[in-house]
């Protein structure tokens, strides 16, 4: 690579929560004193492209401003990593790389302390879409071999090739011609039916990547409506008390637990769940007005300064079995039926989403579906596994039909108070074990596209599990997930998002054929459709 100094610059997104940022901040410092250490091994050095802020007590970007300004004072040729180990907002950085000319390096550490490699995830879907060239790199120690000539290769060539020969296009494979017809026929009806995607405020902390240019959505019969959360808060605000008390006593009834406590600024109390009932009534009021087959609210913004969680809202619609809701005129709405809820307003997953639901169901399946955060994950030997286990978990909620005992083995925590001030429960429970299709809709090349595979959630020892969440975030729902025939950096390397789709099926070999008929619908709707891993043709 082109640099006389052979100096690399370093930045570093973070959150827009001050809370968030400054309890996050040793976990970034510590690896980055990794990273250093690493680049200098190789004989480069490494300059740090923005301070330590000693008021805010952190040194992220916090903001599109300030990265703004810190790319204004850099010099555009310079080799350039964004360091990441905790949740970041793309969009803080993502101007200065849009111009940045000098080679781009995303980086995460393989931790699950803080979502940090969700946020190179991120980051990596959203250049994708916006057409900035980057490599991606990860690591435990900093020391391993993987990492090390991956890193001396983006110094002396300034780009990262990874494997990628688990992936297929769908047009060069056959599939048998009865999935290819069905699946065909669904997108077809699907097209012409046309959809409606209520977005309750676009945009989510800086994802990019999650909002899809409209023409490409129309393309698939998909048409957005603009949503304000200010309506949602507005029409929580008409639900009658005594309408959240019976959506509460329903839960209670088919044994949901709920760990209240007393001080709100840390615990969840009843009063937050009542208001998260009420949000639950008031979302679905709303989609049933402007005829929503598939709703998002992203909370994270806005909403959050107002009122409870979201959360429990997202669970509940995603399930088929959930507490009626009626209109003020006493009709029940979308009576025995989800309504798929794509968290974070990630239209991609919303659209995955509505497709997967209604597929299932023609194909006699249960059709709950879900997107989780591709949080981390390790090698686990024991029992009858001995595989990559990855720890897929959302910030706050799954449908209960997902989890083992549903509703009886769900439970509601109060939100980490460091993301979310006002409280409010998640749904959380452990997947259940069962053979699940995989997949994640993206925009490249100004192109919608789908990579789809198979996989397993399996049942780890109970101590096992515990000690994944607590490594993580034990306030949320977890799957314990195997991907057939995807290692962890074939996934990492080639995976545009933060996100990932899940959906169960009955058995293996209709995991197999639901997953070539899904991918026979999203290429009738027009994407361009990736196997990716070991996939029966037959
Ligand atoms: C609470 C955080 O902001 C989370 O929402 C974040 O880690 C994500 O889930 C990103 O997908």
């Amino acid at each position: 690579m082109e640099n006389s100094k052979k100096q690399v610059l370093l930045v570093a997104s973070g959150d827009l929560r001050l809370s968030a940022n400054q309890n996050c901040w040793p976990a970034q410092q510590e690896m980055e004193a990794m990273l250093t250490a690493a680049i200098e091994k190789q004989g480069w050095t490494v300059k740090r492209a923005h301070p330590y802020n000693n008021e805010k007590e952190h040194g992220f970007i916090d903001s599109q401003k300030m990265g703004i300004e810190v790319f204004r004072g850099i010099d555009p040729e310079q080799p350039l990593i964004v360091a990441e180990s905790v949740w970041q907002y793309t969009h803080h950085v993502l101007p200065g790389l849009t111009t940045h000319k000098g080679s781009i390096l995303t980086l995460a550490n393989w931790s699950g302390t803080w979502p940090g490699l969700v946020g190179m995830l991120n980051l990596n879907g959203s250049l994708t879409k916006a057409d900035v060239k980057y490599s991606t790199l990860w690591s435990e120690d900093f020391e391993d071999e993987f990492f090390t000539q991956k890193l001396k290769e983006w110094f002396e060539t300034g780009n990262i090739t990874h494997d990628e020969s688990h992936v297929q296009s769908f047009e060069s494979v056959t599939i048998p011609q009865a999935d290819e017809a069905l699946g065909r026929e669904f997108a077809r009806r699907y097209k012409t039916n046309k959809a409606i995607m209520g977005v309750f405020d676009e945009g989510c902390m800086g994802m990019y990547n999650a909002i899809v240019p409209d023409d490409l959505l129309h393309a698939t019969g998909t048409f957005k409506e603009r949503l304000s959360q200010s309506s949602l808060y507005a029409a929580m605000q008409k639900v009658k008390d005594e309408e959240a008390q019976a959506v509460l006593t329903w839960l209670q009834n088919k044994g949901m637990h709920f760990n209240w406590g007393i001080d709100a600024a840390t615990e969840l109390t009843k009063e937050q769940t009542l208001e998260q009932c009420k949000m639950y009534i008031a979302a679905t009021r709303i989609a049933d007005e402007f005829g929503c087959a598939t709703i998002g609210i992203q909370y994270q913004q806005g909403l959050k300064d107002l009122t409870a969680a979201s959360d429990l809202t997202e669970g509940l619609l995603n399930n088929q079995d959930r507490p009626p809701v009626f209109a003020e005129t006493g009709e029940e709405l979308y009576a025995g039926d989800a309504l798929p809820h794509f968290n974070e307003v990630d239209e991609c997953a919303g659209l995955d989403a509505l497709v997967t639901y209604h597929l299932w169901k023609e194909l006699g399946m249960q059709g709950e579906t879900t997107l989780h955060d591709l949080r981390w994950g390790e090698q686990f030997t024991g029992g009858n596994i001995n595989d990559f286990v990855w720890v897929f978990l959302i910030s706050g909620a799954a449908p209960p039909a997902h989890f083992i005992d549903g509703y009886a083995g769900a439970s509601s925590e109060r939100q980490p108070p460091m993301y979310f001030r006002l409280g409010g429960g998640s749904l959380k429970g452990i997947s259940k074990p069962g053979h699940i299709v995989w997949s994640r809709v993206y925009v490249m090349n100004n192109q919608l596209h789908c990579d789809i595979g198979v996989g397993e959630s399996v049942l780890l020892p109970e101590a096992e599990t515990q000690r994944r969440w607590e490594l993580t975030t034990p306030q949320w729902p977890i799957m314990s997930a195997t991907l057939k025939g995807v290692t962890r950096n074939q996934m990492m390397a080639r995976h545009k998002a933060n996100h990932i789709q899940v959906v169960y099926a009955d058995n293996e070999a209709k995991a197999h054929q639901a997953c070539r008929t899904k991918a026979a619908a999203m290429a009738e709707l027009g994407l361009i459709v990736h196997f990716c891993g070991d996939i029966n043709w037959n």
